[in-house]
């Protein structure tokens, strides 16, 4: 039987009276990559926040990897690995103090700090880059020491906010390719991007708009939903359904108002 490691229902978070996420269910089962997209500001990062448990929901409920989003966001916190857009390096530690740091706050030492390190520079491709300052690596080099430091505590989920913003595209490319060989190992993947290429190669996606979550399934499900030929469409098809849904209940409020002072 398939095992669910993010469960959540009616997921809603709101800030100063603006609906930041507004009823969001969402399951991702073990093993699997769940893309997570949607324009600026439509919801992600708070929603990943919330089931980071770096953020209280204002209502709903969640459990992550069997930990309550409500109640025991620090069991969700030690147990995930984590790296956000603006991914936290010390630009003036070498690569492998980044990796010392990182394991000094897991509390991983010994053979195991060895064995893991050098494990996590070969993955990202670091080899013979060990005693290179972070601050002098390109993006994408960087990028790929912040998953490694993100690994060191060997997290069975992964949850990554925006990671291959502004890299290349080669880089992008090694980057996925280390995120599909982790989920082949049977690590569970969320991960927010803007880039469809990345999103088609996910086991399922999920599109938010203004905090709702408007559709989710498989990349191919979504394109036979939607009649479209590529997500490019079924995107742009569902902000089109939305802004005019919007757009018509801005015109009955109007009438009503008219109506109101007639
Ligand atoms: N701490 C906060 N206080 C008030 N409003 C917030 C806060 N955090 C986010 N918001 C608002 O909530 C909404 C959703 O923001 P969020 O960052 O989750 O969107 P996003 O989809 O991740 O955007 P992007 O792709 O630009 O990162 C936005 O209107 C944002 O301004």
């Amino acid at each position: 039987m398939s095992e669910v490691v993010i469960r959540c229902e009616n997921l809603t978070k709101v800030f100063q009276e603006r609906i930041a996420v507004n009823n969001v269910s969402i399951e991702i089962e073990k093993g699997t990559i769940y893309g997570f997209l949607g324009p600026n500001g439509s919801g992600k990062s708070t929603t990943i926040r919330m089931l980071c448990g770096l953020l209280v929901p204002t209502s709903g409920k969640g459990e992550v990897l069997g930990f309550d989003v409500m109640t025991e966001s620090e069991e969700i916190k030690q147990r995930i690995g984590y790296m956000s857009q603006k991914f936290s390096l010390y630009e003036d530690l070498t690569v492998e103090e980044n990796l010392d740091f990182y394991a000094g706050v897991y509390g991983i030492s010994g053979a195991e700090l060895v064995r893991r390190k050098t494990e996590l520079i070969e993955m990202a491709g670091l080899t013979g880059r060990e005693k290179q300052l972070a601050g002098s690596l390109s993006g994408g080099w960087k990028q790929r020491l912040a998953l490694s430091c993100a690994l060191l505590h060997q997290p069975e989920l992964l949850i990554l906010d925006e990671p291959t913003a502004g890299v290349d595209p080669v880089s992008r490319r090694i980057f996925w390719d280390v995120i599909h060989k982790l989920a082949q190992a049977g690590m569970t993947i969320l991960v927010s991007t803007h880039y469809m290429d990345e999103a088609q190669t996910c086991d399922a996606i999920g599109f938010i708009f203004f905090g709702t979550l408007l559709a989710q399934g498989t990349p191919q499900q979504l394109i036979e939903q939607m009649d479209a030929h590529n997500l490019e469409d079924v995107f742009i098809g569902l902000v089109e359904q939305e802004e005019a849904k919007l757009k018509a209940a801005r015109n009955v409020d109007a009438a009503k108002e008219r109506e109101g002072r007639a």
